[in-house]
Parts: C-alpha cells; sequence; structure tokens
C-alpha cells in the first residue's frame, strides 16, 4: 500500500483523531465458542509459524511507545491465555515499559493458574467477560461447560490484585436479556465494574441483525426497574464505555452509588469520533479499526529485515487511511452501505 500523506509525528488520520491505545491480540485461538463471536465448529486457526513470537510482539510495541505515542496497551484475543507463553511475554513487555498500563481481556476459563504470575510478571488490570450467572445459559451461550472455571477465574483475579476487574456482558435477546439486573448486582457485592456491550456485527455466522440486538437504551430502561442510575462526573476521555453511578431505586438524593456500571453502545450510540484505538492482529496486522476491510501487514517487514524507522512508516500509513467511522466514511453498523469485515471478532482482537 502507497499512501500520500503529510509527514507528522504519532499515529494520525485524516479526521484529526490520533491513536495511542494499542489493542494486540496475542492469538486467533479460543477454548469458548460464544454465539456473538465464533461459530460453534471453530475455524481455521493461524499457524503457530503465522502467528508472531514474543520477540516481534516486544519490538512492536516498542516501534509503538517509543516512536509513535502508543501509552497504553492491551492484549486480547481470541483468548490470550491459550498463548503457552502470556507470562512470559507480559514480563518482556514490562521490562521494556516499566511504566506502560498493561491490561489483558479474558474469559477467564484459564486464569486461575496464571492471575497470580500475571501479576507477578508486571500486567496492571484484567477484563474478564462473563454473560450470566446461569450455568446452563453460560453452557448456551459459549457451547463450552466452563462456568465454574471462569468464577473461579475471577476469584483467583481479584486475590492477585488485578482490580480494578471489569466485566464485559453481551446479551443476546432470548438467552441471557433477562439476566441484567442479577449481574450488576453480583459485580456491585464484589466491587467490579460491570459493562454492558451492545453486540456488533462481527459473529463469523454473520447471524447479527439491528432489529434482534439489544439495545443501550433497552438495557437503561430494564436496570432501571432495579436501580437508579446518573451519569459518572469523571471525564470519559474517548473511552467506548458510558459510565453511570448506580443507587438503589429508592435512594435519598445524596446517598453514596453502589458502584458504577458502563454501557459500551457500538452501534446505537457510537464514539468513533473520539477513537484513539490501533489494532495489531494476532499475525502482525494492522487494523485501524474494528471494521476496516484494509489490513497492513507488519509482520512481514519485520521478518524481511526492515527497521523500526519503516515499519513505524507503514504503520503510520495505515492509521492515515482510518475511516470515520464503523470501517467507513460514516457511523452506521447495519446500513445499506456496511460490509461486515470477513473476520470474527476473535480474529480481529476484541
Ligand atoms: N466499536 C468499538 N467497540 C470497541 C472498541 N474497543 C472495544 N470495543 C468494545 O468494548 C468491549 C470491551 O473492551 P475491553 O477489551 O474490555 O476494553 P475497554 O473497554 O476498551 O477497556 P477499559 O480501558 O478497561 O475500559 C469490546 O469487547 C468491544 O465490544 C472499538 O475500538 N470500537
Ligand atoms: C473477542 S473477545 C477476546 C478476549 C477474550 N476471549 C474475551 O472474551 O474476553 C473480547 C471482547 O469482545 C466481545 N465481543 C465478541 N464478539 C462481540 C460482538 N459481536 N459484539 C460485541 N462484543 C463482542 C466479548 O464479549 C469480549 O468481551
Ligand atoms: S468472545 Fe472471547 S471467549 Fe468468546 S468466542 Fe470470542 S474470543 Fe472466545
Ligand atoms: S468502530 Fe472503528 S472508528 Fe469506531 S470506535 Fe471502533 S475502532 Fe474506532
Amino acid at each position: 500500500m502507497t499512501v500520500e500523506r503529510p509527514a507528522f509525528e504519532g499515529l494520525r488520520d485524516r479526521f484529526g483523531r490520533v491513536a495511542t491505545d494499542l489493542r494486540l491480540s496475542l492469538t486467533d485461538k479460543c477454548n469458548l465458542r460464544c454465539s456473538y463471536c465464533m461459530p460453534e465448529e471453530g475455524l481455521a486457526w493461524l499457524s503457530k509459524q503465522a502467528v508472531l513470537s514474543a520477540e516481534e510482539i516486544v519490538r512492536i510495541v516498542g516501534i509503538g511507545v517509543d516512536r509513535l505515542g502508543v501509552r497504553e496497551l492491551r492484549l486480547t484475543g481470541g483468548e490470550p491465555l491459550v498463548r503457552a507463553d502470556v507470562v512470559e511475554i507480559v514480563a518482556a513487555l514490562r521490562a521494556a515499559h516499566p511504566d506502560l498500563p498493561i491490561a489483558l481481556t479474558t474469559n477467564a476459563v484459564g486464569l486461575t493458574a496464571k492471575a497470580a504470575p500475571l501479576k507477578a510478571a508486571g500486567l496492571t488490570r484484567i477484563n474478564i467477560s462473563l454473560d450470566t450467572l446461569h450455568p446452563e445459559t453460560f453452557a448456551q451461550l459459549t457451547r463450552r461447560p466452563f462456568f465454574d472455571r471462569v468464577l473461579a477465574g475471577i476469584e483467583a483475579a481479584d486475590a492477585a490484585e488485578l482490580g480494578p476487574i471489569k466485566i464485559n456482558a453481551v446479551l443476546m435477546r432470548g438467552i441471557n436479556d433477562g439476566d441484567g439486573a442479577e449481574l450488576l448486582e453480583w459485580c456491585l457485592e464484589r466491587g467490579y465494574e460491570l459493562r454492558f456491550i451492545e453486540q456488533m456485527p462481527l459473529d463469523a455466522d454473520h447471524g447479527w441483525t439491528r432489529e434482534g440486538m439489544i439495545t443501550a437504551s433497552e438495557i437503561r430502561d430494564r436496570l432501571s426497574e432495579g436501580f437508579t442510575l446518573s451519569p459518572d462526573p469523571r471525564e470519559r476521555d474517548g473511552a467506548p464505555a458510558e459510565r453511570f453511578e448506580v443507587r438503589p431505586r429508592n435512594a435519598a438524593a445524596g446517598d453514596p452509588p453502589l458502584g458504577t456500571v458502563g454501557i459500551i453502545a457500538s452501534v446505537t450510540e457510537p464514539f468513533c469520533a473520539d477513537c484513539k484505538r490501533t489494532r495489531i492482529t494476532a499475525e502482525g496486522k494492522v487494523m485501524s479499526c474494528l471494521f476496516s476491510r484494509e489490513e497492513v501487514d507488519l509482520r512481514d517487514l519485520l521478518r524481511g529485515g526492515a527497521d523500526d524507522d519503516e515499519i513505524a512508516a507503514r504503520w503510520q500509513d495505515a492509521m492515515w487511511v482510518k475511516p470515520r467511522a464503523h470501517g467507513m466514511g460514516h457511523v452506521g453498523l447495519g446500513a445499506p452501505d456496511f460490509v461486515q469485515p470477513d473476520r470474527s471478532m476473535s480474529a480481529i482482537g476484541g
């Protein structure tokens, strides 16, 4: 890809946004099959050779942080904990960047054994996906019977002080859409921050419909039956989640909140204008947007002996042409001109 662009520092795009938040996928593999993400039969996994090695990851992150203004890193996947060297990768990243916030998003299936080693290696904090507190519903949604392992993993993360722990939940109509209030209560009791995520059209089965998804406004309405939500006064600062303070339904004015809840309304209340994200897939491709159909390869450049300047310039090229929103020129997941990417969320790095 040859891109005509002005010279500048950092990861800028044509719309004036600057990406400082790097999301890097450690693997496309996963041990769950959440219906909003993966097909039941799984996907054709990348070969070991195709996936970035630990050394390559450390080099790419180094270029991002030292030359391109990356200020925070999230490791994701696929399921990052299925990668055998995940603890070593965190340790190497921490050694190279003592002050970099390094977070991880995980389904927690393999977390019981890894939480303490990850903390010791220098992981800053963790986000965990949990859509329901009912083991049968969990098995239906994820197509795997690992509910108990996930709960144990969350407890291990808490014990290892990987907080503030954030819990991500996607509500699916007719499956777990009645579970929101219960999940919120459970999280508030434990001091976890629950965030509800609107389902996006990133499922490998291409089963998403605008009418079928549960919207942010529906979520707020349902939660308001049991709680009072009021906007969190803290600055949002480009974060996908809009946060609300949560109080009991009949709280008196001035009562302290029980905690906060976030709603990530990528579909109905998009936040693309403030997007600060750049993504690297497990095989080393830059995706400037979750919905990009253009990908720019850094891995072959790296393996071909390119120096850091060349790699940084290619990354800047990729970000310069970042689409305005939702992979196109305007917001509109599900609009007539929206084209769902070939990749599922698991293969992008959520
Ligand atoms: N549309 C859109 N959705 C995103 C983007 N990044 C994250 N999300 C959604 O937000 C969900 C939660 O992401 P997490 O991996 O927990 O990270 P986060 O919410 O950015 O992280 P925090 O800094 O902990 O708030 C993802 O599963 C996506 O559904 C993005 O760039 N665009
Ligand atoms: C792709 S997963 C990767 C990390 C890890 N496997 C996990 O589930 O936390 C990251 C996040 O993406 C979310 N996700 C997956 N598919 C999604 C979709 N179609 N719409 C919205 N969020 C989705 C999941 O709920 C999860 O919180
Ligand atoms: S959401 Fe995460 S845990 Fe679920 S299938 Fe996708 S990658 Fe796996
Ligand atoms: S859809 Fe694309 S532009 Fe919008 S917030 Fe997500 S990554 Fe950023």
